[in-house]
């Protein structure tokens, strides 16, 4: 069962489409990174998610239960879902530690004290708990923002840009604190970012979202399978090393470049993502090695030239796939 389940959902402010028959499916225990430009319609899919916005149209199942129709906390268990969207709700004029017991006060947290002292901790505030919060630097406020989002336990954490205004030490510790969260906790986490490099070292799952549709779903592994090393090959002989490739891979693709030189990657029989949705990348199955390229050209006598490894940059691929779904969502 997926812990997020959505089908064509949409959001319209007027005649504008903020979120535009969006899908999106994230699994129980992933760390899913959704990425997107300024705009793209993140922050809104994570308030449907949230509950604090209601959606014009689509399906929007939570855990199973169906959310389509329904704003406002989980009925039977509103501690399921801990979100940080937009600021973090902070009161300035309290202490850390405050702020943290009110909360789990309201939720009836059984020993909040136990849990607050708990949580300030994985997010490295337990010494300054008495301080008011009015006196945090960014990064503590937003480290506060997730302690609080933590409070009462939640199956699934939401993560609106939770790295702006962190320096490098405070978002290591933050990337750090999710970790241990996902992996000790079992807590399924979304991080909503265009910050990619800090995305890609945490994330298992990703989904790219451009002009309010989601543009592609993909697991860590079929990333690096998509963005892996094609094989680049010269010989003297190029139609005849064709004839031989395509025999003796067949579960590769090829082009023939203007010089003549063959560019072997990946074939397209996995590509579709484990989902079986909005994945189809011809690449996404992985490029044979070079090692298996020499070998069959050796095997068959062939002349090799040049025999080079091309490498797909991460950063330009998901560069690309967040301008391509731009016309697609623009109806309004
Ligand atoms: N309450 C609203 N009323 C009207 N338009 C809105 C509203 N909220 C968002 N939008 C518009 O919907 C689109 C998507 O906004 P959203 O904040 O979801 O994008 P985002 O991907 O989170 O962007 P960012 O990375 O800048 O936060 C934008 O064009 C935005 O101006």
């Amino acid at each position: 069962m997926n812990v997020i389940d959505i089908r064509g959902l949409t959001k319209r402010y007027g005649k504008m489409f903020a979120v535009d028959r969006l899908d999106m499916h994230v699994a129980a225990g992933d760390i899913y990174g959704f990425v997107g430009k300024n705009g793209a319609g993140k922050s809104t899919t994570m308030k449907m998610i949230a509950g604090l916005a209601t959606p014009s149209a689509g399906q929007l199942a939570l855990f199973g239960e169906d959310r389509s129709r329904v704003a406002g906390s989980f009925s039977g268990a509103p501690s399921r879902i801990g979100a940080l969207i937009e600021e973090p709700g902070v009161l300035p004029n309290f202490s850390a530690t405050e702020n943290m017991m009110m909360k789990a006060l309201a939720m009836g947290v059984i020993r909040p004290h136990e849990q607050v002292d708990d949580l300030l901790q994985l997010v490295g505030l337990e010494g300054v708990g008495p301080r008011k919060a009015k006196k945090f630097s960014q990064g503590m406020k937003q480290r506060l923002g997730l302690a609080l989002a933590l409070v009462g336990s939640p199956d699934l954490l939401l993560l609106d840009e939770p790295f702006n205004g962190m320096d490098p030490e405070t978002t290591r510790d933050l990337r750090r604190a999710l970790v241990r969260l996902n992996q000790e906790r079992g807590v399924t986490i979304v991080i909503s970012s265009h910050v990619l490099d800090q995305l890609m070292r945490v994330c298992t799952r990703f989904g790219v979202i451009a002009g309010g549709h989601m543009v592609r779903e993909f697991t860590d592994e079929e990333l690096h399978a998509a963005c892996g090393s094609s094989v680049r090959v010269k010989t003297a002989d190029p139609a005849r090393t064709l004839a031989i490739l395509e025999e003796r891979l067949p579960g590769a693709t090829f082009r023939v470049d203007p010089d003549q030189s063959i560019v072997i990657a990946g074939g397209a029989r996995s590509a579709a993502s484990s989902f079986g949705g909005a994945s189809s990348d011809p690449a996404a199955s992985g490029a044979p090695s070079v090692e298996d390229v020499s070998r069959v050209l050796h095997d068959a006598d062939q002349v090799v030239l040049e025999l080079t490894v091309l490498e797909r940059d991460i950063e330009d691929y998901f560069v690309e796939l967040m301008d391509g779904g731009t016309a697609a969502g623009n109806r309004g």
